[in-house]
């Protein structure tokens, strides 16, 4: 249930690897099961068409808007719906809103006639299977009894393919009973189709569905550490790239997730370290909570940080100055741009009157507009105008021709091997690049005649 970025993704990855198993991916909207049904899928992800050809031309992947059908007759509901950060009621802001969980447990227990294994697959707040599980049995037809996993999913977008082709683990929960421990190896028993049995990590149903959180919570961690040491580079002269290749020499460290950037972004990192503080206040504990939320604050210090950089570089005022926007996915290799960091930083600039041409590869001007008003209430509705303000490219030299300055927000790597000569020559004097990814190479345009400030180096702008 739920043809998102999991639920699809990960269901045609299943229909490949397990040739016997029927796999039917169901959602409520009619529009999203077409596009998976179409050549033209309703997400980008590197090498997904192919995986989904498979599925589909063998007859064993199935995209369905016939929910209740499907479900009656599933042995295993896989739930990978929404679970967004409430906006109204207690816990708006921070707590996760688990509706559309309690909802597909509500179906799946009304059309069931038969016993079903239900996998919460959605990041969800530890004991949500509880209240799942209590649905359940609540609404069950007669005689039909249900067992209740938690396998969450650990696919980054961009890499989600081989991460679900080769991960890195599988987690799976489920009661300490002996159905429990029943269920949880039939669900097992399909991961090892093709992972190695030691990847396929059981545990208790809380264990599980908080590890994900705190997955999240501590590679969001990182990138804050990395970013607030990036801030203390530029005071001192230090440079952000060397800290992290020898921090990240050290194996007790590791070298990932140690690139700084204008700070994260993505549908999961702020609202599940959100969803972690929410827990930890409900149960009392408010150092655990202060102490996760400074992660996201550092994150919006960060954002902030750069988009001041640029007016402040820019003489203290971007007025009715064309700012080229190099990115707006929240990272490399996905359209998505949910919770990104460059619908912040075009707000900053927007704020100060500036025209933010955009140019990304993978997204189009209604995502944009979408991501606007739904994470920052920005729309032509809220605020007349908006719209002359933004302007989408479809190519990176228009969108710098005559502009005061780029700033690299998406570390695509076609950024890296465009001709600066050629975009410093159609751009006002002096030129300006903001790199917020620490992509392109800095000394070379400086000897283009950039004036050029790369996250958590030395400045050396004139
Ligand atoms: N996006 C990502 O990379 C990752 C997301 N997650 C988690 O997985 C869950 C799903 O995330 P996404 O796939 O990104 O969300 P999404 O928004 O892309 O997809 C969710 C889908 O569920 C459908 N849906 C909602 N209620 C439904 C219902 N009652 N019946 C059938 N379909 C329904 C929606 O129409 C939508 O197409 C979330 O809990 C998220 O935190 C976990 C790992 C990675
Ligand atoms: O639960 C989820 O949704 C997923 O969240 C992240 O995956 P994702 O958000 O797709 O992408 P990441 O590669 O983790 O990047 C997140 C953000 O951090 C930024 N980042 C990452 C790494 C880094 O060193 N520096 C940095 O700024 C990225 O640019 C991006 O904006 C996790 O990596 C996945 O394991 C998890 O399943």
């Amino acid at each position: 249930m739920g043809a998102g970025y999991v639920g699809g993704p990960t269901m045609a990855v299943i229909a490949k690897m397990c040739p016997k198993i029927l796999v039917t991916v169901v959602d409520l909207s009619q529009k999203q099961i077409d596009a998976w049904n179409s050549d033209s899928l309703p997400i980008y992800e590197p090498g997904l068409e192919e995986v989904v050809k498979v599925g589909r031309g063998r007859g064993n992947l199935v995209f369905s808007t016939e929910i209740e059908k499907s479900i009656a007759e599933a042995d295993v509901v896989f739930i990978s719906v929404n679970t967004p950060t409430k906006t109204a009621g207690i816990g708006a802001g921070r707590a996760a809103n688990v509706k559309n969980c309690e909802l597909c447990a509500r179906t799946i227990a009304k059309v069931s006639t038969s016993d079903k294994i239900v996998v919460e697959k959605s990041t969800v707040p530890v004991r949500t299977s509880d209240a799942v599980r209590s649905v359940l049995e609540h609404g069950a037809n007669p005689g039909v009894k249900f067992q209740v996993l938690s396998n969450p999913e650990f696919l980054a977008e961009g890499t989600a393919v081989d991460d679900l082709e080769r991960p890195s683990r599988v987690l799976l929960g489920s009661l300490q009973s002996d159905a429990g421990l029943k269920a949880c190896q039939v669900v097992a028993n399909v991961y090892a189709n093709w992972v190695p049995r030691e990847k396929i990590l059981t545990t208790n149903l809380w264990s599980s569905e908080l590890g994900k959180l705190v997955a999240n919570a501590m590679l969001a961690q990182r990138v804050s550490s990395v970013n607030s040491i990036s801030a203390l580079c530029e005071a001192t002269g230090a440079n952000i790239a060397e800290i992290s290749r020898s921090c990240g020499t050290d194996p007790r460290i590791g070298p990932k997730f140690l690139q700084a950037s204008v700070g994260f972004g993505g549908s999961c990192f702020q609202k599940d370290i959100l969803n972690l503080v929410y827990l930890c206040e409900s149960y009392g504990l408010n150092e655990c909570a202060e102490y996760w939320n400074w992660v996201v604050k550092m994150n919006d210090y960060q954002k902030s940080r750069f988009s001041l950089k640029i007016v402040r570089s820019m003489f203290n005022t971007v007025t009715g100055k064309k700012i080229a926007l190099f990115g707006f996915a929240f990272k490399k290799d996905t359209g998505d741009t949910r919770e990104t960091a460059a619908a912040f930083v075009a707000r900053d600039l927007i704020e100060e009157q500036a025209k933010v041409h955009v140019y990304d590869p993978q997204v189009s001007r209604e995502v944009m507009m979408m991501e606007f008003n739904y994470t920052l209430g920005l729309s032509e509705a809220t605020k007349p105008g908006f719209g002359d303000y933004v302007i989408t490219e479809t190519d990176p030299y228009e969108a710098a021709d005559g502009a005061h300055a780029i700033a690299v927000v998406t570390e695509w790597d076609e950024f890296k091997t465009l001709d600066y000569q050629k975009l410093y020559d159609s751009m006002s004097k002096p030129a300006f690049i903001f790199d917020g990814r620490n992509i392109i190479d800095a000394p070379k345009c400086r000897e283009i005649g950039f004036q050029v400030y790369s996250i958590g180096k030395p400045v050396t702008m004139t």
